[in-house]
């Protein structure tokens, strides 16, 4: 089959301008990188987005689901295979003190609307770049918060197209790791349970993780966020300080001078670039300390021939 096909048969049951051939992925990606998919799917329901993980499964096509596509470096050949976002899954509803929100929510939005109803639990997300479906995945956290410590529920689709719905408890949560990446199910939706805050408790908090963020971390260029899991018992940013690699990189990518746990994209950043950064931190550390850092970031895609 051609990719041209691909188009043709998906175009038969989405909407035509949610299809589309060739699409640049470096505009779907926070570190502004990467190359295009063949086919790239953007559904506005469950339903369309149930037929294209079936499409894809039954006709053996590689599938790769992007989120906010905030902790993902796509290579410069991009993507052979069909693409799916879950941006165009974005309601999010309140009812009492439980959340509602689809998968491609983005969850800052979330814990901005969820605060505003006085409900206290989702203030640690307020500054996370990434889609509800990407949080739950890896279990988003930051400032001693994490996604484990509200969910309540979450409903899926299995590779195959069959929808589940999983518990707190069949989630299987960890240090960024979730029973969604071990079998590669798609989350459509989460149902998060809160409890009733007081407002200026909620904001003195959202405002305190913002200024610590924009303080500490390199929010003012492209990036993926931190590349390296915390190694046990150490903290990979301050591994990578101590080898003085900061300012060091390749091309366009630079090991952030702000936090060295960031490569950031400073000047037109090919994937290639930061990839290459990425790997002379990993031997570098593990060189001095024998330490052998493990990737945050998804590494995706095809290199350019
Ligand atoms: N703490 C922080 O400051 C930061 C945190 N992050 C984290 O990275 C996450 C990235 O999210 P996002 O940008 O949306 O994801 P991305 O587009 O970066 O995709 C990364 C991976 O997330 C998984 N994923 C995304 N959406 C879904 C979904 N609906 N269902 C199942 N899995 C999904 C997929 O993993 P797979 O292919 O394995 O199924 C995908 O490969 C954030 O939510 C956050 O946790 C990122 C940057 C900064
Ligand atoms: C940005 C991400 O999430 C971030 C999240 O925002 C922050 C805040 O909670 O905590 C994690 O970063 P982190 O492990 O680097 O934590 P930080 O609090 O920034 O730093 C940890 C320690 O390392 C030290 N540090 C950090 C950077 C640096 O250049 N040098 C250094 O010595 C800090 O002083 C601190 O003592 C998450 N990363 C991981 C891999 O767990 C992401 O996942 O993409």
């Amino acid at each position: 089959m051609t990719k041209e096909q691909w188009l043709a048969d998906l175009r038969g049951f989405l909407k035509e301008d949610h299809v589309k051939m060739d699409e640049p992925l470096h505009l779907h990606t926070l570190t502004k990188m990467g190359g295009p998919a063949d086919i790239f799917v953007e559904p506005t329901t469950e339903e369309e987005t149930a037929f294209t993980v079936r499409y894809a499964y039954k006709n053996k096509i590689p599938l790769l689901l992007l989120g906010n596509g905030s902790n993902m470096v796509v290579r410069d050949g991009g993507f052979r295979g069909i693409v799916l976002t879950l941006k165009g899954l974005q309601t999010i509803r309140i009812e009492g003190s439980t959340i509602y929100a689809q998968g491609g929510a983005d969850i800052k939005k979330v814990s901005k609307v969820v605060a505003a109803k006085q409900l206290t639990g989702f203030e640690f997300a307020c500054g996370i770049p990434g889609s509800i479906g990407g949080a739950m995945a890896m279990n988003a956290g930051a400032y001693g918060g994490e996604i484990k410590d509200i969910i309540k529920q979450a409903t899926v689709l299995s590779r195959e197209g069959d929808m589940l719905v999983l518990s707190k408890e069949d989630l299987g949560l960890g240090y960024r790791k979730s029973i969604i990446t071990k079998k590669g199910y798609f989350v459509l939706s989460a149902e998060f349970e809160l409890e009733v805050g007081k407002q200026m408790i909620i904001d003195a908090k959202m405002s305190e993780l913002t200024y610590q963020r924009e303080t500490k971390q390199p929010l003012e260029f492209p990036s993926a966020g931190s590349v390296f899991k915390r190694p046990p018992g150490n903290f990979a940013g301050k591994l990578i300080q101590e080898c003085d690699l900061q300012g060091r990189g390749f091309g366009g990518a630079e090991v952030s001078t702000k936090h060295a746990g960031f490569i950031v994209n400073k000047d037109n950043a090919s994937a290639n670039d930061y990839i290459q950064t990425i790997e002379m931190v990993k031997k570098t550390v593990f060189e001095k300390f024998g330490i052998d850092l493990e990737l945050e970031v998804k590494i995706v895609g095809e290199d350019v021939l």
